[in-house]
This record gives C-alpha cells, structure tokens and sequence, in this order.
C-alpha cells in the first residue's frame, strides 16, 4: 500500500503549521521527515496516521494493505508506550486480542516478532527489568505483530543513548532486509535519517512546506561501508536546514 499526502495544510487555531504539502511514501519505503524544531514534523505524521484530521487536503491509501493486517497504520513512539504490568509477551499480545485470532496463530505471531527482533529468551520478562533499547524493541516487535502497511515511528531512537541507537538502527536495518516494511520517520537527528531513509524530505521552517526532497539510493544493509558519501548527504541536509534551524531555535529561546 502506498500513502499519497494530497495537498494538505494544517492550523491549530491562528497558527499555521504546516502548508501545502504533497508527498508519496511508497511500498518498502521509509521516508524520513526532518527540519527545525517546531516545523510541524509530528503533526504531519498524526495526519498521516489519522490522528488528527487536516484542515484541508487529505491523505490517501493506495492499494491494499497487507493481507491480515490488524492496523494498517502502526505508531512507534519514543517513549516506548509499554504497560508495566504485562510481560513482553504479554504487551505484545494486548494489540492482538480481540480480533479473534485463535490462540495456536496468535502464539506463532508473538513468537515471530520476538524471534525477528531477537528477544524470544526476554518474552516472560517485565518492562522494568529492560534496558531502554531493549524496550523500544519490544514497541517495535508489537507494532510489526499487527502487520502494519505503513510504521509511523515519531522520534523512535531520541531517548536513547547514541550507542544503543546505534544497535536499534542495524536492528531496524535487518528487520527491513529480512521483511520489507514501509515506514514515516519521523527525527531531528540526521544520522539517523542519512542511515535510515530512502528518502528524507525536508520541511522549511512553520508553517512547514516540503524544501527539498533527498533520495539515497545506497542499499541500507550497504550504508555502513559509505561513511563519506553519507556524511556528504548528511553535510547537505544540514546546509539546507541549517539557517532555519538557528531561526526556530531563537524563536524559541524568545517564546519563553
Ligand atoms: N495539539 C496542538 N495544539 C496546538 N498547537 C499545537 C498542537 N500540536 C502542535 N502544536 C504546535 O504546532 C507546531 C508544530 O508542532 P510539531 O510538534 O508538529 O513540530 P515538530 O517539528 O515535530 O517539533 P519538534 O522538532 O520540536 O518535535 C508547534 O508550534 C506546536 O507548538
């Protein structure tokens, strides 16, 4: 399924978020959104997940999702958004019931998941007991147990240490080239985009317009062996972003 974003703008009462702004994400893509702070980044992932409806344009599914599909449109917060009390199976588990899946198959899709993110010996533990990383793992395991058609991952790796988001993006790398997902990605941190996206848009100041559209055509599983041609991308995002970000930052600093 691809999502086409039709000429959408957006305001929260007087203030103009975001304007005018088309965008494929396409099947097997993940399409990462940056630009300065405030720019409307995490409101324009909420309209593409339907959190929130645009004050004009719309956002349109292309084709079918996956077949079984339980939520075709799957949030990955950066909070990790756990319940305490279940288990990692049992958080896994919270998203699948009650869509009457018998309990042979729901079994085989937890069991799946934690194999795939590599947490099949950590299934009884608590979420307590895990370390920051392994708990936005299991958020990831429990957003891919629902066969999403698009993941909209807000910030997923920002409240982790460099090292540990280091891991989780090899992780989200061998996820994507073991079973292609489609993904919006929503960060601030370049590193992560130039490792991550196929295509990463970067939006102007608010209210956020689409500045440039930057395609990195090196395989993902690849882009490790590329350091100088990532860090010459990553070197170009910051340049096109780079004055407008000082600006977002002083009005910031003048806001308070
Ligand atoms: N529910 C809301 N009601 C009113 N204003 C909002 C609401 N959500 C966001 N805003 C405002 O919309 C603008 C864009 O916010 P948004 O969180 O989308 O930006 P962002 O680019 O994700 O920011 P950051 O990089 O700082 O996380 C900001 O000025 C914010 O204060």
């Amino acid at each position: 399924m691809n999502l086409h974003v039709n000429n959408i703008s957006h305001s929260y009462g007087k203030v103009d978020v975001l304007k005018d702004i088309n965008l494929n994400i396409e099947e097997h893509q993940i399409v990462c959104l940056v630009g300065p702070s405030g720019c409307g980044k995490s409101t324009l992932l909420k309209l593409i997940g339907g959190l929130e409806k645009p004050s004009s344009g719309k956002v349109m599914q292309l084709g079918e999702p996956p077949q079984h599909s339980i939520n075709p449109l799957t949030y990955i917060f950066q909070d990790f958004a756990l319940l305490p009390w279940r288990s990692v199976y049992d958080n896994i588990s919270l998203v699948l019931e009650d869509h009457g899946i018998a309990k042979n198959e729901l079994k085989h899709i937890i069991n799946d998941v934690l194999a795939r993110t590599k947490l099949t010996e950590f299934a009884n533990a608590m979420p307590k007991q895990l370390s920051g990383g392994m708990k936005q793992r299991v958020a990831i395991a429990r957003a891919l147990s629902v066969r999403p058609a698009v993941l909209l991952m807000d910030e997923p790796l920002s409240a982790l240490d460099s090292q540990t988001s280091e891991l989780l993006m090899d992780d989200l790398v061998s996820l994507w080239d073991r079973e292609k997902f489609t993904a919006c990605y929503v960060t601030h941190n370049l590193n992560e985009a130039v490792r991550l996206g196929h295509k990463i848009v970067v939006l102007s100041r608010r209210p956020g317009t689409i500045r440039e559209v930057v395609s990195i055509d090196i395989p993902l599983n690849e882009r490790k062996n590329h350091v100088q041609a990532l860090d010459q991308k990553q070197q170009y995002l910051w340049n096109l972003m780079r004055e407008e970000a000082l600006l977002a930052d002083k009005e910031l600093i003048n806001a308070d």
